[in-house]
């Protein structure tokens, strides 16, 4: 593939000063540029032998084979692999030697150089010698809105798009995304454009042969291909260690927490529309929301995340932490790094007791979760500097944090989330879940909340309605059996669905949680 050079503009100009082309040019480049200039790509994996006198030779020979094509760029890609030994743990001082001295050792009467580029995503594996041996080093950041952009206008260059598509609006909704991504995006969206046009124009299917006809032919890839593509990657994304992501989720989905949703937007988005306020460096980056489970601590954060239009990245703790060594700190890096990509971001650790409790009590041997909560607070103690990353922490167990963690320009700021226990509350949790449902007109939400229990959570209330919501699709299949309904029309839920679901309806925290959590907000509310 053409890399853009435009997009990097330092890589940009270090490789045309270094190859001799004139500095400073304004025009955009590739990095196979028009000036003869050629890339000898070279995936560093094939060169790892069986021995360390095989890599040698694979190297030698590699640089060898550039050396034929000058000028040229011999791009070395992955080159952390070389100067490995097997295993991937010990350095192999033979081949680094090799490299390096194959780096240095360049012919001064050549007037073009090979210009030798190495690339890594783990720059930390790159052996010393090899790092020393290059001249510059050239971090790439992930693509600002603008690079993504410029980045979509080109790859969909020869694409036909539908008229409604706006690639500044994708620009802003793939926050994080890096080139590959895109080169995925436009395979998942072209697959969705397909995909809907076939089941549109060919339901019956297509035989091998006019689908190929048909896919030569090529079709417009519309804004729902985009959607559905967008929708795909995030998942798949969000299975490895979040993705940053914009939710969904109005404060119409959220009901009550009043209170609770206007401390958590004074702390996030006064700052961020009163930038002023920051240059008195007075403001708060983290907040710490805490309850029993099920009352809408994620929920809101997500809504938080929605009304400030920020990217959401949602970390479990457990997630994060590996059995290799040094690998937990590194996620716990890697989330904040991709936070920072992404900002404006808001980042929420869920279950962050998990995450870090207090140090020295862990108990795990080689005091791993020590040092994670050490690099956590590194990160939080960064983000004074990222004035567009904020930090949501949730937990069950504030009394097992580690107490560090509290302090001042940490997670200073404290919210308790509790348990709706007046049915006013109730009503307004109610009334938010069952707002996109069709409901029957007899249904008084009132009535159905005085069958209920009288302490409710957030996620009672949701099971209550998904309780009635089966109920419902129950009597729609008997009837549909029965030749008296179709599946065209809509599910409607009835007084009745609602009273059988709050018959059964137990709360999930007992009275003696509620009495241990309200002795924790008393005991933190205190502090
Ligand atoms: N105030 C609320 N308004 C509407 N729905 C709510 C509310 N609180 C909770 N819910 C419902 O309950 C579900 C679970 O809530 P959520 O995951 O936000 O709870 P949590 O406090 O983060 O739980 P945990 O501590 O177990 O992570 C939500 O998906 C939502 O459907």
């Amino acid at each position: 593939m053409l890399v853009r050079l435009s997009w990097w503009p330092e890589l940009y100009f270090k490789v045309r000063k270094i190859l001799g082309m004139v500095e400073g040019e304004q025009s955009e480049g590739y990095l196979v540029d028009t000036q003869n200039t050629s890339v000898y790509l070279v995936d560093c994996v094939s060169l790892c032998g069986d021995t360390s006198g095989a890599t040698e030779e694979k190297v030698q020979v590699a640089f060898t084979q550039a050396q034929q094509y000058h000028p040229c760029v011999l791009l070395l890609k992955d080159i952390e692999v070389l100067g490995r030994d097997r295993d991937r743990q010990g350095e192999d001082a033979r081949v680094i030697a090799t490299l390096r001295q194959l780096l240095l050792d360049r012919d001064p009467s050549l007037s073009h150089p090979v210009l030798v580029i190495g690339t890594t995503c783990k720059p930390q594996d790159v052996p010393t010698d090899v790092q020393t041996a290059f001249l510059h080093e050239v971090k790439i950041e992930a693509p600002s809105e603008e690079q993504r952009r410029s980045m979509l206008s080109m790859l969909t260059a020869s694409l036909p798009l539908g008229k409604e598509v706006s690639l500044s609006k994708l620009a802003r909704r793939t926050a994080g995304f890096v080139l590959g991504d895109f080169c995925a995006l436009l395979s998942h969206s072209s697959r969705a454009a397909c995909t809907r046009i076939q089941a549109l124009s060919f339901p019956g299917g297509l035989s091998e042969e006019a689908e190929r006809d048909f896919c030569t032919a090529g079709f417009p890839v519309l804004e729902e291909d985009f959607g559905v593509a967008l929708d795909q990657l995030h998942d798949a994304h969000s299975q490895a260690v979040g993705a940053p992501k914009i939710p969904s989720v109005s404060w119409q989905d959220v009901g009550g927490l009043q209170e609770v949703k206007k401390e958590i937007l004074d702390t996030i988005q006064l700052p961020l529309e009163h930038p002023e306020l920051l240059s008195l460096g007075l403001c708060r980056s983290g907040l710490l929301l805490y309850g029993p489970p099920g009352t809408g601590k994620t929920l809101l954060a997500k809504a938080v995340a929605t009304t400030c239009a920020m990217t959401f990245l949602s970390v479990k703790g457990p997630e994060l932490i590996n059995m290799y060594v040094g690998q937990s700190e590194e996620n716990v890096r890697n989330v904040f790094a991709r936070a920072r990509a992404a900002a404006p971001c808001i980042i929420f650790f869920d279950e962050l007791d998990s995450l870090a409790p207090s140090r020295g009590r862990s108990g795990d041997s080689g005091g791993v979760m020590d040092r994670v909560v050490s690099q956590l607070l590194a990160e939080l103690d960064g983000l004074h500097s990222t004035r567009e990353v904020f930090v949501i922490g949730a937990t069950n167990r504030p009394d097992l944090l580690d107490p560090a963690l509290l302090r001042p320009g940490r997670f200073d700021k404290l919210v308790y989330v509790g348990i709706n226990e007046d049915r006013e509350s109730q009503l307004q949790v109610l009334s938010a879940v069952t707002r996109k449902f069709k409901l029957d007109p007899s249904v008084n939400l009132t009535t159905i909340l005085e069958k209920c229990p009288a302490q409710l959570t957030g996620a009672d209330i949701y099971a209550l309605c998904s309780d009635a919501m089966m109920c419902a699709v129950k009597r729609k299949v008997e009837w549909m059996e029965e030749g008296l309904d179709t599946e065209s029309s809509a599910l409607i839920l009835t007084m009745e669905d609602f009273l059988q679901a709050a018959a059964r309806l137990q709360p999930s925290v007992s009275e003696q949680e509620l009495l241990r959590y309200r002795l924790i907000q008393q005991k933190f509310a205190a502090c």
